[in-house]
């Protein structure tokens, strides 16, 4: 029997599935740095995606950067990365060291506002292979991220992801929950938002 993972993390899933939270991943220095460059030096845009057979723009800013000629479809776009950029590489290789994994691409969100969001989905799309790690890093304004059970969506866990933090889904994760990060009233500040994964392609 497996007691702790090998980073003595706590599992925030009851079941199916791993997740593994680290606030002040970074500190602020560089929260401060990275939400910066991020906010001026990427090449943010607003996305269509379809949604029951119509188009509408997506509720957020989105970008991609990974390593060239691997196309990545997501939600029914084709999006080509940008190249890597250095500060992105410096984030990459730091949470690479934890995640023990080699990343491909970055998909970065810009939640400008509490009324930006993302709805429930699961990141098990074919390119990511089985069990996808992916690591999620979070900058700026802190959010309610929520997983709720794909086979009972009334069983739901729910964390705020801070400025700094790093969230890591592993093992059975995508196959098992869905993740949403919801619209608040409350929330006035911007929050930037960065999911590393590996695509096999
Ligand atoms: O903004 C977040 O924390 C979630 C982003 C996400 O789920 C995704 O990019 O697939
Ligand atoms: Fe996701």
């Amino acid at each position: 029997m497996e007691l702790f993972n090998h980073l003595n993390q706590e599992n925030l899933l009851p079941f199916s599935g791993e997740v593994n939270y680290f606030p002040n991943f970074f500190n602020k220095a560089q929260c401060e740095l990275y939400f910066k460059k991020l906010t001026r030096e990427i090449d943010w845009r607003q996305e269509p995606i379809w949604l029951f057979g119509k188009q509408i723009m997506q509720p957020r800013l989105t970008a991609l950067y990974g390593n060239p000629d691997i196309p990545y479809g997501y939600s029914g776009i084709e999006m080509n990365a940008n190249p890597w950029t250095d500060f992105l590489l410096d984030i990459k290789e730091t949470i690479e060291q934890i995640a023990q994994i080699d990343f491909t691409h970055v998909l970065l969100n810009n939640y400008r506002h509490g009324k930006d969001s993302m709805g429930w989905h699961r990141d098990n799309e074919k390119v990511l292979g089985t069990n996808p790690t992916i690591a999620s890093v979070s900058f700026g304004t802190p959010r309610k991220f929520q997983f709720r059970l794909y086979k009972d969506k009334t069983l739901k866990k729910e964390i705020i992801l801070e400025n700094g933090s790093l969230l890591l889904m592993k093992g059975e994760t995508q196959h098992h929950w869905e993740h949403q990060l919801p619209k608040s009233n409350l929330v006035k500040g911007g929050r930037i938002n960065l999911t590393f994964r590996k695509i096999y392609p």
